[in-house]
């Protein structure tokens, strides 16, 4: 490999805006402005001196976007709502990119994702992408949108409201000083979010991108759906071509290198999942995370250093099966790394698929009931809602 190369590709992801210390833009505020609840299409015409097709082109989606912008489909029925009738409750969470607030809407309990647009393409192109892929998934696993509104300066997605993610799930165990995820709750997670990556590459071609804890939720019901498609991609031939951007400390090996970090597949959010799940079981983000995420990026990089896993685990144990399907996840070398059908054909992955009946692991576990949903509600019963903004040391902090 070549070393100059390697240097520069790392130093560009450890500077990028979507680091784990995100950038937010200073324009977001909890309530949403009298100048946004006023639908006025823009008028989009470029200076021909500063003329930007591929900006063209992104204006122009935005524009033929404007057309169902304000067409909810909520339980089936397609209304036209207006704006003023997004009655806003609190927040749920905050990105990079905007902020997710519950609302009533036509007497419907929602989330609605804000997402505020400035000049900049990538930032129009994140909003449309993240639109158009919401509006596109009909998955039990991905959280459904009822629709958008697009605004002169920003964008509103509705959609199903989820409890909570498991990053801040994750914050309330640490802070309470509960057990970590259970594997069967891990289980659960690795059946629903390969479910939904496979359903996205074979259905529609799509990469996520963005696998980590905050773009992974709950429900009440313990049903485990992904979220957040600002930065996925749409591939050619299984391939992603674009070397766009993600969370780096969650990143693949190979996106990290220069030479393969525009050619790659879903292989790499396998990675991310294998790392979010370890950080989920263990409460311990894998890598050594200092003022420098450099050195940590070159960590990742560096094939030749070990991979984490969970055989070393002393503090709590856990299924061989489970220990082997972390460990195909976690492969550095991307060409040893299973694809999503290998994985579902793992007996780890199978133990959780409802449809095998007696076979269901989430029947029974040591003779007793045992359900996602009741470990859910006995977390957020036994721990502070206060804990979710407290960041947990040595661990990328996305949100
Ligand atoms: N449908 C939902 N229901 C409940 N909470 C949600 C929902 N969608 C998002 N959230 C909360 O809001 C947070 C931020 O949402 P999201 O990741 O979509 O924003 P983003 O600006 O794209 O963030 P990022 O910086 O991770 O890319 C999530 O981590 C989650 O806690």
């Amino acid at each position: 490999m070549d070393n100059v190369c390697f240097q520069q590709r790392l130093r560009e992801c450890s500077s990028t805006s979507s680091s784990p210390q995100h950038q937010r833009p200073n324009n977001i505020g909890y309530l949403t402005s009298p100048m946004e609840r006023k639908f006025t299409p823009l008028s989009m015409k470029p200076s021909p001196s500063r003329r930007d097709t591929e900006k063209d082109a992104l204006e122009f989606e935005f524009l033929e976007g404007c057309k169902k912008s304000g067409v909810l489909d909520i339980d089936g029925l397609k209304q036209a709502v207006d704006p003023n009738e997004i009655h806003i409750i609190g927040l749920l969470g905050s990105g990079s990119c905007g902020v997710v607030e519950s609302a009533m809407v036509k007497s419907k309990l929602m989330a609605v994702k804000t997402m505020y647009k400035n000049d900049n393409k990538e930032n129009l192109k994140r909003i449309l992408r993240d639109v158009r892929i919401m509006s596109l998934c009909n998955s039990p696993f991905i959280v459904t949108s009822y629709g958008y509104f697009m605004f002169d300066s920003s964008v509103k997605i509705c959609m199903q409201i989820m409890s909570a993610c498991c990053e801040k799930l994750l914050r309330r165990i640490y802070h309470s000083k509960l057990e970590f995820f259970p594997e069967y709750v891990a289980g659960h997670i690795v059946y629903s979010a390969i479910s939904a990556l496979d359903y996205l590459k074979e259905r529609h071609s799509i990469i996520h991108r963005d696998i980590k804890p905050s773009n992974i939720l709950f429900d009440d019901s313990g049903n485990i759906k992904l979220c957040d498609f600002g930065i996925s991609g749409f591939m050619t031939n299984s391939m992603a071509h674009s070397k766009s951007e993600g969370c780096p400390p969650y990143m693949a090996p190979e996106r990290l290198t220069i030479e393969t970090n525009s050619k790659y597949d879903v292989r790499s959010d396998v990675w991310s999942l294998g790392i979010t799940i370890y950080q989920l079981v263990t409460g311990i983000y894998p890598f050594p995370l200092n003022d420098m995420e450099f050195t940590t990026l070159t960590i990742i990089a560096n094939l030749n250093l070990p991979s984490p896993s969970l055989k070393g685990e002393t503090t709590r144990s856990f299924s061989p099966l489970f220990i082997e399907f972390l460990d195909f996840c976690l492969r550095k070398d991307v060409r040893e790394r299973p694809e999503y059908k290998q994985l579902m054909k793992h007996d780890f992955f199978l133990d959780y698929d409802p449809s095998r009946g007696d076979f269901y692991k989430l029947k029974t576990i040591n003779g007793n009931p045992s359900h996602v949903a009741e470990w859910f509600n006995s977390v957020i019963a036994r721990s502070r809602c206060e804990d979710e903004l407290k960041p947990i040391p040595n661990t990328p902090c996305v949100n």
